[in-house]
């Protein structure tokens, strides 16, 4: 049970992490990796090998600007590919929202929110994928929208106790 997370630059990295943050979290084993299909093809080519040898079975990837990396991974790879449209351009991340989401018909690649909260729900929708064969790891989804249920329960006491 293992996820490859891939950004865009060593920018991405803060993203990277808030996702990652819940992978292990959610005891699910990762590896991250820095490459573009603009600048670095050839990182993408040995990234698939890797996906490929490995039997990955969810591809996490994220982006600003014209995200063209999770599209070209969600073409070369049968695995189902999350994208994260960050925002580090000066459209805060409508570029690369717009980029990821609007694939054309056949190669599809799945699209979360931009930024921060995005990076997080990518990390929980690729334990969800990962979790309809594996039913510790859906326990573990349960406890943690028990713990979310939990902090909300408890602010509600702090400000009318
Ligand atoms: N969108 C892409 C791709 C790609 O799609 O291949 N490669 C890098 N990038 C994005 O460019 C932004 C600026 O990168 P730099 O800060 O390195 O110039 C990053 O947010 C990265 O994800």
């Amino acid at each position: 049970m293992s996820v490859y997370v891939v950004i865009g630059s060593k920018h991405d990295f803060s993203y990277a992490l808030k996702c990652i943050e819940l992978l292990d979290k959610f005891g699910i084993q990762h590896r991250l990796f820095i490459a573009s299909a603009h600048r670095t093809p050839e990182k993408i080519d040995e990234i698939l090998h890797l996906v490929k040898e490995n039997h990955i079975q969810v591809l996490i990837a994220m982006a600003g600007y014209a995200a063209h990396l999770p599209g070209v991974l969600a073409a070369r790879a049968l695995c189902p590919v999350i994208g994260v449209p960050l925002d580090s351009s000066s459209l805060l991340g409508l570029d690369a929202l717009f980029s990821i989401v609007q694939m054309p018909a056949g190669i599809p690649c799945a699209c979360v929110g931009i930024g921060e909260s995005g990076a997080k729900n990518a990390a929980i929708l690729a334990a969800e994928i990962l979790a309809l064969q594996n039913s510790q790891l859906q326990e573990r989804i349960k406890a943690y929208r028990e713990e979310m249920k939990e902090a909300v329960i408890q602010a509600n006491r702090e400000i009318a106790p």
